[in-house]
């Protein structure tokens, strides 16, 4: 297979973050086999740097699986090889082969630890784990920033695509969040860490995560998304939602270092990333100056941080037998890794569910327009759906604890971070699925709207303000 055709298959891949701009491979580095001598398929990961024109760099994971070339054709193939340890081979993408993915759970299960010249690789569990290789593993297939792979109805991979240094995030948070019952997290049963050498430089990084694969979990944008679509009230549903978000909250707060921010520092964050998006999205440009002044009204403000989920909407929610879960804490996939790990408001949360309302109520209407026979939306099903919205967003507060009304400071706190989500999104959008651009434009267009509207808003200044905003 040639560097042009991995990086092909690196590229198209929805997982990749390199969209909308020019990048290159600069070399592919692989881990130590998975799988034991003469063990087929042999399985391992294989690291791929990608270069950008000004010196960033990003390591991607490919999970690979060899078969002596010449066998059965594979739909799964990439291409062949000849190796120097296995000679010439047939090249697959492992995730998609079932055998491949077993001796990925063996590997786990019996902790396997693996060096070779340049790296070395650790499989890890933890105590009381249910995991045994006999588990059936089968691809899941939605659309997603990392690869997952469930076994049984038991575990759930997941490979992460992007590799940050030290640490993963959603490793981190799901150690650190066991047992507690506020969070009521999915539990870690392992994972795989790796360390190794590219060029004159070493690195560390976590490849894969097994957590408890949740039973009966429907997946929250969906549930949403079908409610709004048929005009069903989703308020209980947001309310319980609200009140999971809290408890995950205030154990993350708990279990990772708090502070605070100056609204000043917020305010010129969001600026710069503002700035940015309008480079890249000109459709941004007209609205420009009315966002900036929302971020600009944080600046008065001390604004208190901790860990935060970092990129909240419905799909990171689960509805289960056992009541609403938040998954996937690696926060947003268009950040630097040292971003997303920075301590945020909890408030950066509360705003990205609302835009997940949103997002509902404008998918719903995208539908309905697409069936009309003018192509528009029927201005009834514009009206329902925002009412739907406002209702999710209404009740999702009261269950997160904001009562019937916000204190002022969390009203402008919180319409800066859903300002912000909204530009986070047209990027996010045009480098991925530029068919939705138009629901975070148009909801730019409104707040916009709405702010300069007089006395659009009500608040309640008779109660402290929650997590704790000063003025
Ligand atoms: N613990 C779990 N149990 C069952 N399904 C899960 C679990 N975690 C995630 N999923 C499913 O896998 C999908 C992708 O998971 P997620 O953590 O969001 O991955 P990604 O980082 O690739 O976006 C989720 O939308 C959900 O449907
Ligand atoms: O789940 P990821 O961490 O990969 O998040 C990214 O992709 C999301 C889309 O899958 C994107 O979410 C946006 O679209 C959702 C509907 O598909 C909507 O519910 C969200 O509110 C909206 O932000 C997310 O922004 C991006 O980081």
């Amino acid at each position: 297979m040639s560097e042009h055709d991995l990086f092909d298959h690196i590229s198209r891949a929805r997982w990749f973050g390199g969209k909308g701009r020019h990048a290159e491979l600069v070399r592919v580095d692989p881990l130590p086999w998975l799988t034991a001598p003469g063990e087929w398929p042999a399985v391992r990961a294989e690291i791929a740097e990608i270069g950008y024109p000004d010196d960033e760099v990003e390591f991607y994971q490919l999970l690979l699986s060899y078969r002596p070339a010449g066998g059965a054709a594979d739909p799964a193939a990439l291409g062949t090889d000849e190796l120097p340890d296995l000679g010439p081979v047939v090249r697959s993408d492992a995730t998609r082969d079932p055998e491949a993915m077993t001796a990925l759970l063996r590997a786990v299960v019996e902790q396997r630890e693996a060096a070779s010249e340049t790296a070395t690789l650790r499989c890890r569990t933890v105590e009381d784990h249910p995991l045994t290789p006999a588990l059936a593993p089968r691809l899941f297939g939605g659309e997603q920033s990392n690869t997952s792979v469930m076994y049984g109805d038991v575990a759930m991979v997941k490979a992460f695509r992007r590799l940050g240094t030290g640490a993963n995030l959603d490793i981190e948070v799901h150690r650190a969040l066991a047992g507690d019952e506020r969070a009521r997290a999915a539990r870690l049963h392992g994972w795989i860490e790796a360390e190794w050498q590219s060029g004159r430089r070493r690195h560390s990084a976590d490849l894969a995560m097994v957590v408890e694969q949740l039973r009966e979990a429907a997946d929250g944008w969906e549930l949403a998304l079908d409610a709004c679509t048929a005009g069903r009230d989703f308020s209980t549903e947001a309310e319980a939602l609200g009140l999971a978000l809290r408890g995950v909250h205030e154990a993350l707060g708990d279990h990772f270092p708090r502070g605070s921010v100056s609204g000043e520092a917020l305010a010129r964050t969001m600026g710069r990333r503002l700035q940015a998006a309008a480079r890249e999205t000109v459709e941004l440009l007209p609205t420009a100056d009315a966002v900036q002044a929302l971020f600009d009204r944080v600046r008065p403000l001390t604004v208190p941080t901790q860990r935060v989920h970092g990129d909240f909407h419905l799909g990171q929610t689960l509805h289960t037998a056992d009541g609403w879960k938040i998954i996937d804490f690696e926060g947003e996939p268009l950040k630097s890794l040292d971003e997303r790990r920075e301590p945020d408001s909890p408030w950066r949360d509360v705003a990205g569910i609302l835009r997940s309302f949103d997002y509902a109520a404008g998918s719903a209407a995208a539908a309905a327009a697409a069936a009309a026979n003018d192509g528009q939306v029927p201005p009834e099903t514009a009206a329902a759906t925002q009412r739907w919205a406002a209702g999710c967003t209404a009740a999702f507060l009261r269950g997160y604890g904001s009562g019937s009304a916000l204190a002022a400071e969390e009203e402008t706190l919180l319409q800066a971070y859903v300002a912000d989500k909204a530009v986070y999104e047209v990027v996010y959008e045009v480098r991925n699925r530029p068919a939705w651009v138009g629901i975070p434009l148009r909801a730019i267009e409104r707040l916009v709207a709405d702010d300069e509207a007089p006395a659009a808003r009500r608040h309640d200044d008779r109660r402290g303000p929650l997590n704790g905003i000063r003025p």
